[in-house]
């Protein structure tokens, strides 16, 4: 198991572009961190990085304490994970599996035991002489990850492995990638913009925004705690609710509407109360089975605000629907958009 560790990283690319300006982030040793963040803030940049296949303008990188800077991708001992999997067409699962561990000229007995355990792990064993074509999108995911696996590497780099599943295999294959990971406790950096992959997925939940970190925590401390209006708006479904204080007087304190700030409540955190500070006319009910997503506008015309409730009975579109929120529930932002409340 190894750790790494990128330090006061910046990268520009050909043309003077600046995507990262100066990143700092540490990943402990069998940790499984998660970069998520909107499309071109940079997380493939980063990934890309610390594989080697990106050279890094300024800063250092090391894995398992070795600078890796000057190495090349194959002398980083790590295994990458794609998502357009990366299979060779023409060769069975075995051989795909066990590509790596040729090249390096591993001998013969030890590469069918590593294949085939890596195959027993995954449940690829019946499909070992098969070609990639015979095998579905979720298969094929797993003999990348099988291929992977095999190496034994220092750490797991994993670019949005998951995007091209369908929904449900989506997650039946997140669940499926915690578990191994979980067992292996190899270090692994994983990429999506998917926060719900990332929440559920990381033991460290990174948020990038324009080539620079807004948050680093475990994901249900981020949750809780949002640093900032941008991780508030992108961590969680539907986004919590961003309100400028002076629309709800009676929500939070007076204080607040003074200075320019922002309350954040998240949908499930708002509450039907007929006597609530939150007044809506209902737009849109979107019933979901055990929830209800209720998306109203408040009565300035231009905040929109969404509630989750459960329960049989919801209002209907055009009724007047009031919320209350507990004061645990607010977070207060300032008006450069950062976090204010405990
Ligand atoms: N080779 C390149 N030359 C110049 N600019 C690049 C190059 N590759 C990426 N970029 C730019 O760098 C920024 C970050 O790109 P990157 O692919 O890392 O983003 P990302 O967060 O992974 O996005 P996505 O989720 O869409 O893959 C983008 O603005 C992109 O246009």
């Amino acid at each position: 198991m190894s750790d790494i560790q990128i330090e006061n990283v910046r990268k520009v690319y050909p043309g003077n572009v600046e995507v990262i300006p100066d990143l700092e982030l540490s990943i402990a040793a069998g940790e499984l961190c998660v970069l998520v963040g909107p499309s071109g803030c940079g997380k493939s940049t980063l990934l890309r990085m610390v594989a080697g296949l990106e050279p890094i303008t300024d800063g250092e990188i090391r894995i398992g304490g070795r600078r890796v800077n000057e190495l090349e991708p194959v002398e980083r001992d790590i295994s990458m994970v794609f998502q357009n999997y990366a299979l060779y067409p023409h060769m069975s699962v075995f051989d795909n599996m066990a590509y790596g561990l040729r090249n390096r000229g591993t001998a013969k007995p030890e590469i069918q035991r590593r294949v085939r355990e890596a195959a027993q792990v995954l449940g690829l064993e019946d499909f070992l002489q098969r070609k990639p074509r015979q095998l579905s999108g979720g298969q094929r995911q797993r003999v990348a990850m099988g291929r992977a696996i095999v190496r034994d590497p220092a750490a797991f780099l994993f670019d949005e492995p998951l995007s091209n599943l369908d929904a449900k295999l989506r997650v039946k294959t997140r669940v499926e990638i915690r578990d191994l990971q979980q067992r292996l406790k190899t270090t692994a950096l994983y990429v999506t913009h998917d926060q719900q992959e990332a929440m559920t997925l990381a033991d460290k939940l990174v948020v990038m925004n324009a080539g620079r970190i807004e948050q680093v925590g475990a994901p249900m401390e981020v949750y809780a705690r949002p640093a900032s209006l941008f991780v508030a708006g992108f961590i969680g479904s539907p986004p919590m609710n961003i309100i400028p204080a002076d629309r709800v007087p009676g929500l939070a304190a007076h204080d607040t509407a003074s200075a320019g700030m922002t309350i954040g409540v998240r949908p499930e955190a708002l509450i039907a109360d007929p006597a609530g500070p939150v007044e809506m006319t209902v737009r849109v009910v979107e019933r979901l089975g055990a929830t209800s997503n209720i998306h109203g506008m408040l009565p300035d015309g231009t905040t929109e605000v969404i509630a989750s409730v459960t329960g049989e009975t919801v209002p209907a579109p055009g009724d007047t629907a009031r919320f209350a929120a507990a004061k645990v529930d607010l977070h207060l932002f300032d008006a450069e958009g950062r976090r204010v409340s405990e």
